[in-house]
């Protein structure tokens, strides 16, 4: 069902000061992954460098939790893809929800941060999703169909090779979040293939990975991976601690 690989990462979101993350990334470069399950984890900006320089040769791959859209400027306080490519990134999570509810990230700026992860030759990692209202209002496929048809807008189908995207339900993400049944993932990764079909070609559009985030952990993740159009899982507090997450992939490749 999965050409492979399947992905299952991380976001270490604002957790692991440098030391821990150093600590963490050498544990993980001891760790011989699966067959078919390409492992990536997302530090925060004060590790990124010296993870992925502790990663570099190893299968699992480093990813940044955000980025500015331009290469240099007065940008106080911001980090460019420039320096993400220059610090050995591989992807660059964008649109996560945390920060289009606290940051005033907006498809707009997905948008522009998408071409510019581009062009600096790593993968973007979009992320979309749908608060518990407009789920409970069934509107949920037309508000993922606006931030992909946004998000990816002016891709050539040949950069589409390079994107990943993140379905994660705001409703499921975090504590007292509640992970989405296996069946209503499916469903929406079904149309959200549809959409990108449209956008990019059978092609292109069949072959971005689709992964999903929100409350997963070891004991559902392979629930979701077997599914077709679930190409990866995005994992927040069930993989912080590396132990549980070669657990998490473990599983997955079980
Ligand atoms: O981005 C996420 C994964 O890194 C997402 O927010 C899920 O978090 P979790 O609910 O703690 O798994």
């Amino acid at each position: 069902m999965h050409p492979a690989p399947i992905w299952v990462g991380t976001s270490w979101k604002m957790n692991k000061g440098p030391a821990a993350a150093i600590e963490a990334a050498r544990a993980l470069a001891a760790f011989t992954p699966p067959e078919g399950v390409t492992p990536f984890v997302v530090p925060p900006f004060t590790s990124l460098k010296d993870v992925c320089a502790i990663l570099h040769d190893t299968p699992v791959l480093t990813g940044a939790q955000n980025t500015h859209w331009e290469d240099a400027g007065a940008w106080t306080g911001e980090i460019s893809p420039a320096m993400l490519a220059e610090c050995g990134a591989d992807l660059v999570e964008i649109g996560h929800s945390e920060r289009r509810a606290h940051f005033g990230e907006t498809d707009w700026t997905v948008n522009l941060k998408v071409h510019a992860v581009l062009r600096h030759g790593m993968r973007p990692l979009v992320c979309i999703g749908d608060s518990a209202q407009e789920h409970d209002f069934g509107v949920t496929r037309d508000v993922l169909a606006r931030q992909i048809r946004i998000a990816l807008h002016g891709v050539s189908p040949a950069r589409m090779a390079r994107v990943l995207v993140a379905y994660e339900p705001i409703w499921a993400i975090g504590t007292g979040g509640r992970a989405a049944e296996a069946g209503f993932v499916a469903d929406i990764h079904a149309s959200l293939r549809a959409v990108l079909v449209q956008i990019a070609g059978e092609q292109a559009g069949r072959n971005v990975p689709l992964l999903y985030g929100g409350s997963v952990t070891r004991d559902n993740a392979r629930t979701y991976t077997r599914l077709e159009n679930i190409d990866g899982v995005f994992v927040g507090r069930a993989a912080w601690n590396v132990t549980d997450f070669v657990q998490l992939i473990r599983s997955v490749a079980a």
